[in-house]
C-alpha cells in the first residue's frame, strides 16, 4: 500500500528504557507487514542514536487509510535532549517496558510524565506494551500489575514479542484505531503547527513503503 493513498498521517513514538526492544518491535512491524518476507534478524542490536524514523501505511478497519510515521527513540539518558524535543509533535505513544526487567516497568510513569509535561493533558493517545513476552520463564512483571498501571494512566495494555511476532501488528493497529476514533469524535483535532496528525496532500508523490533516517548527533 502506497502512502499516497492515505488520507492522514499519524505520528507515533516508541518510548521506554534502553534495550527494552523498541527498535526490534518497530522493525518487526515495518518489515513484517502483509505480503512481505520475514525481516532479517539484526546482525547485532546497536542502541538507537537520538531518533530514527520509519513509516508504514495502514488500512484502518473502520476508517480511511493512514500513514503511520513511526519514531524510534533512544532509551539512553544521554540522548534525552534530542528525544524530548519530539514529544510535542506526536499523537500516539507506545510506552514499552521489558517484561523481564522490573526497573523498565517502574520507569513507565516517568516516561508518561515526560510526554504529558511537554504536550499538556489529553493530546496523545498511549498504549502500554509489555515486550519480550516469549521470555515467560524470566518474566518479573505480572499481567495484573501491568493492567493496573495502564488503567491508572488511562490506557490499554498489551503483551508483545518481536522474536515470536506476537501481537506486533495488533499493538500498532490498536493504537492507530484509537487515534482515528478520537479524531472522529473530536477528542483530538487537526491543529495548525502541530505535527501529530496531518491531512496528506493528494498531489504528493508516492514514497517507498518504509525508510529510515537519522536525526543527527546529540547537541548536549
Ligand atoms: N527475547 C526477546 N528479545 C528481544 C525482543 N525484542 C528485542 N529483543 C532483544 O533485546 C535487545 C534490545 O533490543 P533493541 O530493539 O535494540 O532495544 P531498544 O529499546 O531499541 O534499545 P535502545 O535503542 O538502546 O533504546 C536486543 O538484544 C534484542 O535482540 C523480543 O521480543 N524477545
Amino acid at each position: 500500500m502506497e502512502a499516497g493513498d492515505c488520507r492522514y498521517q499519524f505520528r507515533i513514538a516508541l518510548l521506554g528504557d534502553a534495550a527494552v526492544g523498541k527498535t526490534s518491535l518497530l522493525r518487526r512491524y515495518v518489515e513484517g507487514g502483509p505480503g512481505t518476507p520475514e525481516p532479517e534478524p539484526e546482525p547485532e542490536s546497536a542502541p538507537t542514536v537520538g531518533v530514527e524514523f520509519y513509516s508504514r501505511a495502514l488500512q484502518l478497519r473502520a476508517g480511511p487509510r493512514v500513514k503511520l510515521q513511526l519514531w524510534d527513540t533512544a532509551g539512553q539518558e544521554r540522548f534525552r535532549c534530542i528525544t524530548r524535543s519530539f514529544y510535542r509533535n506526536v499523537v500516539g505513544v507506545l510506552l514499552v517496558f521489558d517484561m523481564t526487567n522490573r526497573k523498565s516497568f517502574e520507569h513507565i510513569r516517568d516516561w508518561h510524565q515526560e510526554v504529558m509535561a511537554t504536550q499538556g493533558p489529553d493530546k496523545a493517545i498511549f498504549l502500554l506494551v509489555g515486550h519480550k513476552s516469549d521470555l515467560q520463564s524470566t518474566r518479573c512483571v505480572s499481567a495484573e500489575e501491568a493492567e493496573e498501571l495502564a488503567a491508572s494512566l488511562g490506557m490499554a495494555f498489551m503483551e508483545t514479542s518481536a522474536k515470536d511476532n506476537c501481537n506486533v501488528d495488533l499493538a500498532f493497529d490498536t493504537l492507530a484505531g484509537t487515534i482515528q476514533q478520537a479524531l472522529q469524535q473530536g477528542d483530538i483535532k487537526l491543529e495548525e503547527g502541530w505535527g501529530g496528525i496531518r491531512l496528506i496532500d493528494k498531489t504528493q508523490i508516492s514514497r517507498p513503503r518504509s525508510r529510515k533516517q537519522h536525526a543527527g548527533p546529540c547537541q548536549c
